[in-house]
């Protein structure tokens, strides 16, 4: 994904096929009112995982535009999602993670994070993605770098009676 400014993505649809479990305790997946960033992630038949969220006034920086550390966690979140998908029988944390802000985020609106599917190297996960705003401009990008971890690690153990699995996707389609 280009690094430029003011770059649109070209665009399509994607079917999406799943849900990337999600747990109540997370600060990325809760979705209380206010203070948790809420995230739901689909993923597409063609190995994405992707979501569209509504980017809330609550977590602002400068006034009117989305606190690049919530916009960091948008992406620790949906990034994530793919270490999932590879990796069902471990659990990943991030280790390295870049991004490049190219626009400003607008609170307030529908956006859409994508994350590509990763290349996996032993316990070494990359997972590369992009925000997209309703005009389909690339506002940001974002590389991490997953290290999985076995679920009989003390950091995970409760995790999975803590996951919620069955909720259907909100949509069945989505733009990238
Ligand atoms: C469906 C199931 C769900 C279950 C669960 C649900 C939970 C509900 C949702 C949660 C969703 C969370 C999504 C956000 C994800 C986070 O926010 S994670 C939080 C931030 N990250 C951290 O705190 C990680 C801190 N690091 C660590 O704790 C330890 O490094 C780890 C990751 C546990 C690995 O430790 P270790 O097993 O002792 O392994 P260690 O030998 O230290 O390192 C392994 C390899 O990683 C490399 N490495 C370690 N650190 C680094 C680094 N910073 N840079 C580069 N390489 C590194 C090492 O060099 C080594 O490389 P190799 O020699 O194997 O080539």
């Amino acid at each position: 994904m280009s690094a430029e400014r003011n770059v649109k993505a070209e665009t399509k649809e994607h079917t999406v096929t799943g849900q990337i479990p999600w747990s109540e305790t997370c600060f990325g997946c809760n979705g209380g009112p206010n203070e948790g960033v809420g995230l739901r992630l689909a993923v597409t038949d063609d190995g994405y995982v992707a979501c569209r969220y509504f980017t809330k006034e609550c977590h602002q920086g400068f006034p009117g535009f989305v606190h690049g550390g919530i916009i960091a966690s948008y992406f620790d979140e949906v990034l994530w999602g793919q270490t999932v998908i590879l990796a069902p029988e471990a659990s990943a944390m991030t280790v390295e993670m870049n991004i490049r802000y190219l626009s400003a985020v607008k609170t307030g609106q529908e956006i859409r994070v994508i994350a590509k599917p990763a290349k996996v190297e032993g316990r070494h996960i990359y997972v590369e993605g992009f925000l997209l705003l309703p005009d389909d401009t690339v506002a940001v990008t974002a590389k991490a770098h997953y290290i999985t971890v076995k679920k009989s690690n003390t950091l995970t153990e409760h995790e999975n009676e803590r996951m919620k699995h069955g909720e259907e996707p909100a949509y069945r389609t989505i733009r990238f």
